[in-house]
């Protein structure tokens, strides 16, 4: 740490505010994890309960603007987003090491998500209904919930919160957001973003602090009216649990264990494609991530050896080198978890046929690098084929049918996204209809999602609520049912 490594600070009603004891932590480089990238606010609970009076405070007079006039503070925001991609891009690859064209790409996603939800402020929010009374005027709008508590994830530090936030906001609410610590220093620098075009004090809120007590403390708080949240299974569900035994409404979105199909008609050089870019991007640290590759029998070899021969080309390294394709795991924990999975894939009989291993070399063996690793002979009960990783491993398994494969592919508690490689149309239809996922896709890989789409999965991966698109309004406003008689 150097005299000159930036402080970042809470953001409660309006202003930048250390935290009330004078805690803090620090955001450190997974790509060198001597380097910090900036000092943050290790927060207690009375930082929480500032934010939570300032966002209640707050909340009547943002539900009394016009929703036009909400949208137009979103699109400053946007604008001024966009302004400083770069920064915002550098800081997101520094904290947690995608590389710094993803990370770009995920600025510029945040800016198109305020945009999108920006225009909601225009649209319809209800409906007219014909009343059994001939005189009498029958119609819903809607409301907002109140305040709502965004707890976030490090994977995606600006598209996620923006994708909780922004609705939040154009639909009425004031909101405490409480981000990841891992990308704290990101969340401060989109939390300026709000600050500089010139969102009322109190309407939105940013606590740094740990999921124990800050996160926890949202989830009880009872003047938080709804939580929305993206990470862990196990936290989610403690999440849940909490927001029902106060009578709070909660979103959830988990994890994933995402299957790709290659059927035995696939185009193996666009299915090798996108198992690398489904499963290996962001270093694989996307709920979304292709993790299950099952390959029909016929064309097992030829696909497992085209996969191998792309994979041993694609370059480790931090995230901020152009030449890099993949970065380290976004910190220690997740690090050491992934390489728990690979001896465990090994001890359980899978073959790890490439990588799998912690550069000790030069610049890399101060990160958190784990090169990309393939296993052969996946069954489907194994660890490595049934629980999350969140990490760059592909665990290959090979099936005789396409009845077998979806079979295997819905084997799983989770049911986020599915993706098919096929030239047949009745092999598409068949798994679009048997496909136990929120989200399915044929000839595409299993992670991207389109803003303007509903997004969220089936099983154990979300709370059966969808975020995103239109069908965010679903959360973050309730329905009132309106009956007039003259
Ligand atoms: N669905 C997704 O996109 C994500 C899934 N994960 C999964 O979770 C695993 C662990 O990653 P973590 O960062 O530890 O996830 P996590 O679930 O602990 O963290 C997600 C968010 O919840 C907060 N949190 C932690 N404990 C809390 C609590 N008791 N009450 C309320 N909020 C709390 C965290 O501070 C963070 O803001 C990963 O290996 C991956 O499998 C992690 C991040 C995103
Ligand atoms: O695939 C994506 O773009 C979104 C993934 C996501 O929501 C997540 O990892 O939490």
């Amino acid at each position: 740490m150097t005299n000159s490594t930036p402080v970042y600070r809470n953001y409660i009603n309006g202003e930048w505010r250390d935290s009330e004891n004078g805690k803090t932590q620090h955001s450190i480089n997974p790509a060198n994890k001597n380097e910090i990238v900036g000092i943050i606010p290790d927060s207690s609970k009375q930082d929480l309960e500032d934010a939570v009076a300032a966002a209640k405070a707050a909340k009547l007079a943002w539900r009394k603007l016009a929703g036009v006039q909400r949208g137009n503070f979103l699109f400053k925001v946007a604008d001024i987003m966009e302004s400083r991609t770069n920064e915002i891009g550098e800081a997101m690859t520094m904290e947690m090491g995608k590389t710094l064209p993803e990370a770009k790409g995920e600025t510029a996603r945040g800016v198109a998500i305020l945009r999108y939800y920006a225009g909601e402020g225009m649209r319809k929010i209800g409906d007219v209904i014909p009343s059994s009374d001939a005189d009498a005027f029958l119609y819903t709008t809607r409301s907002p919930i109140g305040t709502v508590g965004v707890i976030s994830p490090w994977n995606f530090p600006v598209a996620i919160p923006i994708w909780k936030i922004a609705p939040a906001l154009i639909y009425g609410n004031s909101v405490v957001w409480k981000p990841a610590t891992e990308t704290a220093v990101t969340a401060a620098k989109v939390m300026q973003c709000f600050h500089d075009a010139g969102l009322p004090s109190g309407v939105l809120n940013m606590i740094v602090g740990s999921g124990s007590v800050i996160g926890q403390g949202i989830a009880e708080h009872a003047d938080i009216n709804g939580i929305t949240f993206t990470g862990s299974n196990a936290v989610g569900k403690a999440v849940g649990q909490a927001a029902l035994a106060r009578g709070a409404k909660y979103q959830l979105e988990m994890g994933g264990k995402n299957p790709i199909i290659i059927a035995a008609d696939a185009d193996l050089d666009l299915a090798v494609e996108a198992t690398i870019s489904g499963g290996l991007r962001s270093t694989g640290q996307k709920c979304t991530a292709t993790s299950r590759v099952i390959v029909e029998k016929d064309v097992y070899e030829e696909f497992k050896s085209k996969l191998l021969g792309k994979v041993a080309e694609l370059k480790v390294g931090n995230g901020l080198d152009s030449g890099t394709w993949l970065g380290p795991c976004a910190n220690e924990k997740q690090m050491d978890t992934v390489l728990s999975y690979i001896n465990k894939g090994v001890e359980e009989g899978a073959v790890l046929l490439h990588g799998g291993t912690r550069p000790a070399d030069g610049d890399l063996a101060d990160g958190f690098y784990v090169t990309p690793a393939i296993f052969d002979k996946v069954t489907s009960r194994m660890s490595i084929a049934q629980e999350e990783i969140f990490g760059p491993v592909l665990t290959l398994i090979e099936v005789n049918d396409m009845q077998e494969a979806i079979e295997l592919a819905n084997d799983t508690d989770y049911g986020l996204s599915a993706s098919i490689y096929t030239r047949n149309i009745g092999n598409a239809m068949l798994f679009v209809q048997e496909m136990e996922a929120g989200l399915v896709r044929v000839n595409a890989e299993t992670a991207g999602v389109e803003l303007q789409a509903p997004f969220g999965g089936m099983k154990q991966s979300s709370s059966h609520s969808r975020e995103q698109g239109q069908a965010a309004i679903e959360f973050y406003t309730s329905i009132k049912t309106v009956f007039i008689k003259p």
